[in-house]
């Protein structure tokens, strides 16, 4: 019977990576998705700016929308100093369930908690469910379409604070024009724009890095 990409995906990490190693998970997988099949993890050209700004930032609190196979999962919380927490946030179960075997190979699931469902649900859950007074860094890498509505929500529950940074990646492919708009346009964020390519192609792409001003 037909295997599903993410299921794929974590036969080349079991196959091909060590236990207990992110980094050789991280190989694994973009080399599986250079070679193999194309798969939208954030890569390793946007992965690398991602990995700056987290070293930049240094948060202890960390949130992702749209965990996919955990692939920036995995490359967050190798980065984060001990004691640091990352909740992702996954809508769909059967993929919830491969990124949970991906960030257990890794070795690094201390420092983040899975959790099922949606964006638009958790968020306003996060304070009373996880103690979290608000996020320092936030990745969103879920639906497009959710980035407006989901900055907004991030708002009204207090989760953001001076200084709180946000990333966005996809903002050109698939692309996130309304979300450019809001972020741009708002005097609340400082904004800055980091060029570089859709993962594994030639396709330009880019994030968009904003600071909450308070
Ligand atoms: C949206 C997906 C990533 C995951 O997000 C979960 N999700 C969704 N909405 C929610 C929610 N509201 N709450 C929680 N989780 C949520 C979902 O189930 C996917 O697993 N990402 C993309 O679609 C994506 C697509 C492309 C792409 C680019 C060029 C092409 F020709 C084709 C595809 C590139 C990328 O880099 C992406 O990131
Ligand atoms: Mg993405």
């Amino acid at each position: 019977t037909q295997t599903t990409r993410p299921q794929r995906i974590l036969k080349a990490v079991q196959k091909n990576a060590t236990k207990g190693d992110p980094d050789s998970v991280i190989s694994a997988i973009d080399h599986y998705c250079k070679h193999s099949e194309w798969a939208m993890n954030v890569g390793d050209e946007k992965g690398s700016i991602l990995d700056s700004v987290v070293s930049e930032v240094n948060p202890s609190t960390v949130l992702e929308l749209g965990t996919y196979c955990g692939y920036s999962a995995v490359r967050i919380a190798r980065l984060l100093s001990p004691g640091s927490k990352l909740i992702t946030v996954e809508f769909n179960p059967a993929i919830a369930a491969i990124a949970k075997q991906i960030i257990a190979y890794a070795g690094i699931q201390d420092k983040v908690t899975l959790v099922e469902g949606s964006s638009g649900d958790l968020i306003p859950k996060m304070k009373e469910c996880f103690g979290i007074t608000s996020f320092d860094f936030i990745f969103l890498d879920h639906w497009k379409d959710r980035y407006v509505p989901d900055t907004k929500l991030l708002e009204e529950c207090g989760l953001l604070r001076k200084g709180t940074v946000l990333l966005a990646d996809n903002v050109i492919c698939p692309g996130a024009p309304e979300y450019l708009k809001y972020i741009r346009n708002n005097r609340r964020y400082e904004s800055r724009y980091y060029p570089a390519h859709l993962e594994y192609t030639k396709v330009e792409d880019g994030l968009e890095k904003s600071i909450f001003l308070g």
